[in-house]
């Protein structure tokens, strides 16, 4: 299925809040955003450009870092909205928008940002259901995605 039940999204809400509940997950955050990072560019390098605001020449720099997590912190939030249908459109809604006006930002980077996501979290997350993920990842990153070029 394709549809993020409320089971599958129970199964997110865990799978991800695990990191929190070690009660040290600062540096978990800061090793999948190099992870992840890494990933994305290796696939894209051409989309390098688009982050040069926040210092992407750096990736080990304190601007990019805080720029992955608020990334990261961002996908929390939508996370933890899974079942609050309203208010995550409303949240992907105002993502998207801020997504759009960013010149060169493309629908094509989500997939290549879904692929390396979902490697990264099944290797690293200490569970992960890749079917719930997939069935509950899909909405969030076409919420964002959707209307782009
Ligand atoms: C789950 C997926 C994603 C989430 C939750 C997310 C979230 C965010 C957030 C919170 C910001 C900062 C907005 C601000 O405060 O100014 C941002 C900026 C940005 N995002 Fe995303 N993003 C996602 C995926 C992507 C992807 C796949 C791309 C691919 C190109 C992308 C490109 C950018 C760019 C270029 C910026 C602006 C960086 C700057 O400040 O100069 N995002 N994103």
């Amino acid at each position: 299925s394709e549809h993020c039940s409320y089971e599958d999204a129970d199964i997110v809400i865990k799978e991800w809040n695990h990191i929190f509940a070690t009660g040290n997950s600062a540096p978990v955050l800061l090793h999948l955003s190099d992870i992840i990072a890494n990933g994305f560019f290796d696939v894209e390098p051409t989309a390098r450009p688009l982050f040069s605001r926040v210092n992407v020449a750096d990736m080990q720099s304190g601007e990019f870092n805080a720029f992955m997590l608020r990334v990261l912190t961002t996908l929390t939030e939508l996370i933890n909205k899974l079942h609050s249908p309203e208010v995550l459109d409303s949240m992907l809604e105002h993502l998207a928008k801020q997504h759009a006006a960013m010149h060169g930002v493309k629908h094509e980077h989500f997939h290549i940002f879904r692929d390396v996501l979902g490697s990264t979290f099944n290797q690293l997350l200490d569970e992960y259901n890749p079917d719930a993920w997939k069935n509950c990842m899909f909405g969030i990153l076409f919420g964002i995605s959707g209307n782009l070029p």
